[in-house]
């Protein structure tokens, strides 16, 4: 039977909702020993990544690592003027952070702290759902593939997925905007996909 993707939406994020703040709490360390290996094996100097909503692999043990080794980090920001791009803004430790209409926590915004996607090393993203082949399935906004149109051409930034394993599905069905990702961390292993 096929399911919609509104229905696998649902699914997915019904499953990572109900996880446990213990388990949220496990699996964000054990992710985020793999990624930091990553980063480090890859020599990135600048990274963005999310803060996390909705059950989504939490970044905060991974941004904390970042900060200590003097690694930039970014976070995305909804485009002032530009409706389903982002833009991304330097976060340090004494950013101040405004919650969006969507209800996410973002930089406020200020021009000499933005960056563009290709000035970036590698982008950590957030996904509803990803399958072996790095399709990759989000909140429905388009956000990350509009900001991830350009990186096969430009070689930069690296797109990295970020998620549970119970995230995971057979089969995405994909469409001709979705940009696969070439990897997908999850606590447990790392996938490469497309
Ligand atoms: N942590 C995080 N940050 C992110 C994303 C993400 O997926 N996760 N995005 C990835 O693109 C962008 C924001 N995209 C989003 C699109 C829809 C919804 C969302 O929750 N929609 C609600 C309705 C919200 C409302 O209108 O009140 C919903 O579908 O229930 C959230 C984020 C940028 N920042
Ligand atoms: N590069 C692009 N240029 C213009 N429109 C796009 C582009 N990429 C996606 N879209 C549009 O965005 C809408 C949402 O796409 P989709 O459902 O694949 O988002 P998503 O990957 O789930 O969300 P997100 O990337 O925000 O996490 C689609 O209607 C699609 O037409």
């Amino acid at each position: 039977m096929l399911i919609s993707r509104q229905t696998l939406r649902a699914q997915v994020r019904a499953a990572r909702k109900a996880l446990s703040i213990e388990q949220q709490n496990q699996f964000a360390n054990q992710a985020c020993q793999r990624a930091i290996q990553l980063i480090t094996e890859r020599g990135v100097k600048r990274l963005a990544l999310y803060l996390a909503n909705d059950g989504e692999l939490d970044t905060q043990p991974l941004i904390d690592a970042l900060w200590q080794r003097g690694i930039e980090v970014y976070l995305p920001r909804l485009h002032p003027f530009s409706p389903g791009n982002l833009i991304f803004l330097a976060y340090r430790v004494d950013s101040p952070l405004i919650k969006n209409r969507l209800g996410i926590l973002e930089p406020k915004l200020a021009i000499t702290q933005m960056r563009l996607p290709h000035q970036l090393d590698m982008v950590i993203t957030p996904l509803v759902a990803f399958d072996a082949n790095g399709n990759r399935m989000g909140m429905g906004g388009g956000y990350y593939d509009r900001t991830l149109a350009y990186w096969p051409l430009m070689g930069k930034p690296l797109p990295v997925g970020y998620a549970h394993d119970c995230q995971q599905v057979s089969h995405l069905p994909c469409e001709h905007w979705d940009v696969p990702l070439p990897m997908i961390i999850t606590p447990t292993r790392i996938v490469n996909g497309a």
